[in-house]
Formats: C-alpha cells, sequence, structure tokens
C-alpha cells in the first residue's frame, strides 16, 4: 500500500566509478533551478491548488498587459465551449427520450429526433468555431507573453550594477529566471486547458445532478483514480529526475567535451577521448537503468489507477442499472448519464493533469518574477548630477573594496590622481587588485569606504550612464563580437553611425589594416565561427581590433574622460607590441588619462606615474627612474623580466621525470 499511497522518496543514486575518478565524488551543480528541489518534491494536489491562483495571476497579467482583447477572446470561447458542451448533452437527452420513451410509429418518432439531432449538429459546429478561435487567440497570445518576459528579464539582467552578476547568490537567480518566459508561454496554454476542462466540468457536472444528484459523486469517484495516477507518476517522475540531476548533467559535460572545439587537440593528442567515452558510457548506463525503473514504476501505477477507475465505473453503471429498474430513473436519461459520466471523467483527468502542469511552469514563472523585483532592487540607479565636460581629474580617496564573497578586502585605502592628460600605470602581482581597481575608475563598482571623484563630485552623485559616456576600455579578455568585422570597431559606440571611411581612421590607428586585408569582404567578413562562411582571427589580430573599437570610441568624443587599458598587448608578437605601447602613449591627450595595466614591465616605463599595488593597497608611486633608484618591489619586478632576456640567464636543463613511466 505504501508503494502506492506513500510519500514518493528515492535513494540517493550511487556515485558511479566513473564520477569518482573524474569529479572527486558526486557532482553538485551550483546551479539556481535545484532550488525548486523542495517546491517540486511538495508536487500534492492542495499544495498545487493553494500556490496557483497567485502564480496563473502573474501569467494572466502580462497577458492582459500583452493583448487584453485576445484574453478576452480566449475566455469567452473556452466557456462558450463549456456551455456548448453542456446544450449537446441536453440535446442528447432529448434525442434519447423521442427515442426510447416517444409515442407513436417508429417513422413519427424518427421525425421527433429531427429537433435534437440538429441542435446537437449546430452546437457541434458553434462548438468547434468556438474551439479555432480559441487556438488563434492562445497562438498570438502564447509567442507574446514569451516575447514580454523575455525582454523583461534581458532588460534587468543587463541594467543592474556589476556588483549583482558577480554576487553568487544573484547568478543562481539569473540562470533560474531564464526558464521563467518559456514557462509563462507553456502556462498560457495550460491555463487555457484548465479553465475548459473546468467549465466541461461544472456543465457536465451541473447536467448530471439535474439527471440523478447521485450520478455526480459517481463522476468524481471515476475520475478520481486516474487523477491520482497521473500525479503519483509526476511525482515520482520529479523527485527522480532532481535526484538524477547532476548525474545526467555530468554526463552530458563529458559527451560535451568530446565535441567541444578547445578540447579538441589534447583530446586527440593526449588520448582523451578514448578516456572520457568510456567514462560517458559508464555513467550514461546507470542512468538508462533508472529510465527503466521509472517507467516500469509507471506503468504499475497507471495499472492500479485504472483498475480503481474501473471499479468505480462498475459501480457507477450498477447503480443506474439498480435506479433503472427500480424505476427511479429512466431509460433515456440513463443513456445521457452514460455519455455525461464518461466525457465528464475525461475532463477531470485532464484538468488534474493541467492543474499538474501549471504547478510544475509555475515554480519557473514565480523564479522570473523573484528575480524581476531583486533586479529592480539592485539596479544601477538612474538620474544624478550630470558630468561637467571638464573634469581636469579623476581621483580615489581612501577607497576600500571586498567582493561579496570574499573576507579580504581586494582594494584597501587606495588614494591616488589620474590629472587629464597623463598615462599612468598600475603594476602588481596576480590578485593584488588591479582590475579591480579598474572597474571603480569605470564606475563598474561603486566603493564600500572612501569616494571615487570625477572632477569635484563623487561618483555616486553623478549620472551614471554619463560617467561611463566618458570612459573606454579595452581589457584582457574585450567582447569578441560574433558580428562584422566593421560592426567590431563601431560598436565602441554603438548609437553613432559609421561608413567603412570613417573606421579606417581607427583601423590605421591599431595597425590592424593588413588583418583588414586579409579578410575576405574587408570590414564587412563575418567573425563568427559559429556560422557559416566566416573568418576565425588569432588572438593578436584580435587585439588589433579591440584597439580599433578602443580608438573609435574615444575619437568620438571631445570631452574629458579616462582610458582604461588592461593587458592590451598579451597577444601580440614583439613588434605589434612596442608599436601598441607607443599608440597608447599617443592616446594621451589634453581631454584624456590614460591608464594603463600590464605586466610587461617594457611598457610600463614611460608612463608619467607608476603606482604599485600589493595585496590591495599602493605600496609604491612615482615614475620609473625614481622607482629603480629606490630598489623596492617595483625594481625587483622590473629586474625580474630584464633578466630574462640577459645573455647570462640561465636556462635550467631537463630533470628526471618526477613520476617514471610505467615499465
Ligand atoms: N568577481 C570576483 N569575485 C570575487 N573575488 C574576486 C572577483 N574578482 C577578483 N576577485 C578577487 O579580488 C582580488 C583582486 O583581483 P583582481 O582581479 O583585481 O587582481 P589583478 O591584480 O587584476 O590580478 P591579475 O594580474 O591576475 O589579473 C583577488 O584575490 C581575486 O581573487
Amino acid at each position: 500500500m505504501k508503494r502506492f499511497f506513500g510519500r514518493v522518496t528515492m535513494a540517493e543514486p550511487k556515485v558511479s566509478e566513473a564520477e569518482q575518478d573524474l569529479f572527486g565524488g558526486r557532482l553538485l551543480y551550483d546551479m539556481g533551478w535545484s532550488n525548486h528541489e523542495h517546491a517540486r518534491l511538495d508536487l500534492t494536489m492542495s499544495s498545487a491548488l493553494r500556490t496557483m491562483p497567485k502564480l496563473v495571476g502573474a501569467t494572466l497579467r502580462i497577458a492582459w498587459t500583452a493583448d487584453r482583447r485576445a484574453l478576452v477572446a480566449v475566455a469567452i470561447s473556452e466557456i462558450g465551449q463549456g456551455i456548448a458542451g453542456a446544450v449537446s448533452l441536453l440535446a442528447i437527452n432529448a434525442v434519447m427520450h423521442a427515442l426510447l420513451r416517444g409515442a407513436g410509429t417508429a417513422t413519427q418518432r424518427v421525425h421527433a429526433l429531427v429537433p435534437g439531432l440538429l441542435a446537437a449538429a449546430g452546437v457541434a459546429v458553434v462548438n468547434s468555431a468556438l474551439a479555432g478561435w480559441s487556438t488563434s487567440r492562445a497562438g498570438r497570445l502564447e509567442p507574446l507573453v514569451e516575447r514580454i518576459a523575455t525582454t523583461q528579464y534581458l532588460a534587468a539582467a543587463a541594467s543592474v550594477e556589476l556588483e549583482a552578476i558577480d554576487d553568487p547568490d544573484f547568478r543562481r537567480l539569473i540562470d533560474v529566471a531564464q526558464y521563467g518566459p518559456g514557462s509563462a508561454r507553456r502556462m498560457i496554454s495550460a491555463c487555457v486547458a484548465a479553465l475548459n476542462g473546468l467549465i466541461k466540468l461544472i456543465t457536465t457536472a451541473g447536467v448530471l445532478t439535474v439527471l440523478h444528484p447521485v450520478l455526480l459523486p459517481m463522476l468524481i469517484l471515476i475520475a478520481a483514480p486516474r487523477g491520482w495516477g497521473a500525479m503519483r507518476v509526476a511525482q515520482e517522475r520529479y523527485v527522480s529526475m532532481m535526484s538524477w540531476i547532476e548525474h545526467v548533467r555530468a554526463s552530458r559535460l563529458i559527451g560535451n567535451l568530446l565535441t567541444d572545439r578547445t578540447a579538441a587537440q589534447e583530446v586527440r593528442v593526449h588520448a582523451a577521448g578514448p578516456f572520457l567515452l568510456g567514462r560517458y558510457e559508464a555513467m550514461a548506463e546507470s542512468a538508462e537503468a533508472e529510465q527503466e525503473r521509472l517507467a516500469s514504476s509507471k506503468a504499475l501505477t497507471e495499472c492500479v489507477a485504472a483498475a480503481l477507475s474501473g471499479v468505480a465505473m462498475a459501480v457507477t453503471y450498477g447503480t443506474m442499472f439498480w435506479l433503472i429498474t427500480s424505476g427511479h430513473m429512466s431509460l433515456a436519461m440513463a443513456g445521457t448519464a452514460v455519455i455525461a459520466v464518461r466525457s465528464g471523467s475525461a475532463s477531470l483527468g485532464g484538468l488534474v493533469m493541467n492543474v499538474n502542469q501549471l504547478h510544475e511552469e509555475s515554480l519557473y514563472v514565480r523564479d522570473h518574477g523573484r528575480f524581476l523585483a531583486q533586479a529592480a532592487h539592485r539596479a544601477i540607479p538612474q538620474g544624478g548630477a550630470a558630468v561637467p565636460e571638464r573634469i581636469k581629474e579623476v581621483s580615489f580617496d581612501q577607497v576600500t573594496y571586498r567582493y561579496p564573497d570574499r573576507d579580504d578586502a581586494a582594494l584597501d585605502h587606495v588614494t591616488f590622481t589620474l590629472p587629464m592628460g597623463s598615462v599612468t600605470a598600475v603594476v602588481g602581482e596576480n590578485g593584488s587588485g588591479k582590475s579591480t581597481l579598474m572597474k571603480l575608475l569605470a564606475g563598474l563598482l561603486l566603493p564600500q569606504q572612501g569616494t571615487v571623484h570625477w572632477g569635484g563630485t563623487a561618483v555616486t552623485d553623478l549620472d551614471r550612464t554619463q560617467v561611463f559616456e566618458r570612459v573606454s576600455l579595452l581589457t584582457q579578455d574585450f567582447q569578441r563580437w560574433p558580428v562584422t568585422a566593421g560592426m567590431n570597431i563601431r560598436i565602441g559606440r554603438p548609437a553613432r553611425s559609421a561608413s567603412s571611411r570613417d573606421l579606417e581612421l581607427s583601423v590605421d590607428y591599431a595597425g590592424a589594416r593588413p588583418v583588414i586585408a586579409k579578410l575576405p569582404a574587408g570590414l564587412n567578413s563575418l567573425l563568427a565561427r559559429m556560422f557559416r562562411g566566416a573568418i576565425e582571427l588569432s588572438g593578436g589580430e584580435w587585439q588589433k581590433l579591440g584597439l580599433a573599437r578602443t580608438h573609435w570610441r574615444h575619437s568620438t568624443s571631445g570631452a574629458d574622460g579616462v582610458l582604461i587599458v588592461d593587458e592590451p598587448t598579451s597577444a601580440l608578437d614583439p613588434q605589434a607590441e612596442i608599436e601598441a605601447f607607443q599608440r597608447i602613449r599617443r592616446l594621451a591627450a589634453p581631454h584624456r588619462a590614460v591608464v594603463l595595466v600590464t605586466h610587461r614591465m617594457s611598457g610600463v616605463r614611460h608612463a608619467d606615474h607608476i603606482y604599485v599595488l600589493h595585496q590591495g593597497r599602493l605600496t609604491e608611486h612615482d615614475t620609473h627612474d625614481e622607482l629603480i633608484a629606490a630598489g623596492g618591489r617595483y625594481a625587483a619586478m622590473f629586474d625580474a623580466q630584464a633578466a630574462q632576456y640577459a645573455p647570462t640567464g640561465g636556462i635550467p636543463h631537463p630533470t628526471t621525470p618526477a613520476v617514471a613511466d610505467p615499465a
């Protein structure tokens, strides 16, 4: 009994040898939608019904704002179909009466059938017209609702502070909310189907009650086991899915690695391919066994449900037989009742399934709503003071910043000034806080302590959109947009239209002319490997395009601003690197402050100011010559790199392998 009626539980799937080997144990994805585990497991009819109105209401509100006429049309046509169903039952009842209880000759009785049959045919025509109307209107609403929900999602994600994007909890919410729009779309069809089922059920129940009050509980008795069966199968499926989801994803991850482009070389040369394929097969086999178990369990549950429903059906027909023989019900009435019971039980079974689906989808719609609310809370504030055309300098005053999930500050009481027209270099070991400093400078992060001033005004009081307007970024992981080469440059200031000729200056500035000359359609060549005919550039060629983009952005603004260049030359050959540093230096103009972050000490020496960061603190500050003379951390870093090029530099000899080759 407990097997069928107890709570659905499942043993934790055994960690396969392959998972143990590859991941060191069970893989737990840091994905938001595993948050649904508890909500999904709580998938009982009562909990589904309790939360339903609010969640359905949220989707219907989107539909209402999207196209209220279409929504009203769907509602009217569904209600109309329900009424048509009831009228059709009454017409059938009239036909039964004329056939079984009518007086007169056979011809006269057949004639008496005609009005009832005509009414039934008319109702069927109206019913299918209404169904068509509903389908067409719902077909308009569904994509509209999905589009609105998707646009809301994308707009909200793009408008939040960078800090929110770095926050793991918020990232999880972004992950899970992406399923909301698709669910909202499916909720429309599930709502329509549920409304249809509900109205049909109410009208059938009404007709049955008119025929004989005892038939209504009988109807519920017949449909209830099927509803229970559907719910039970769904619960088992969810429990299994939630228990196996990590396993399935892990095997998919392994499978993807075998086709992945970046892994392709090692898959072949290191023979990682056959190794991973073996692990993939082992993991897939255990997932298949679970699918088989689930299918057998479903078959068994459905058999039990059908048997219970059959028993209830037999009791109903037995009761009807007794009612007929005891003279409480006419034969004609019984005929109508049989039809009503059959259509009513189908409606009830369908309704249970639809409510079930609504509940499932509504979990994702709820996450979508939660994401929109939190994103609004964490959005970059609109408005603020205008940034003056001339600001003379940008300065940091005792600025401290700590990432949300970190104990130590990435930047600790940092104070410095960037005058317009200067080139400032920031150096320091990995993780010393250079990139964080750049994000604060760009207004992407706000200090938790201290102030960043643009001119005389704190960045927190300024209109952030205007602050962003004054910043140009060229970071080591700059965006390689999957668009044409020309658009990859123009997108530095996308609002401004530009012809190929307009972009030429930037192309020349970045030394990218040979790169463009090699492309089949010049600036019009598509740089997106996923599309047919697109071209792939090398890392260094991409960096030249990135530099051209930065130039385009700067050359299209005359106001005071900051150019942030973070490791711009990591992929350039030595000659291109020297030229790139010279170009970056030339970018310092009276109305521009250039900030350069690099580990290449040769590119730093000509900067006007050099700041050394160590564990989030500014430890040294001066010109190259002064810092070398001081013999501190900067001098040590410079000497270490210079020593690599010294003729006497020792090259380590090959050593005996630490792990002996197997004999
Ligand atoms: N998004 C983030 N979330 C949490 N911690 C971060 C994040 N970004 C950086 N950190 C941490 O902040 C510290 C400073 O990182 P940052 O990237 O600013 O260093 P960096 O000097 O630019 O390093 P590198 O030279 O390697 O690029 C590091 O300890 C790093 O792990």
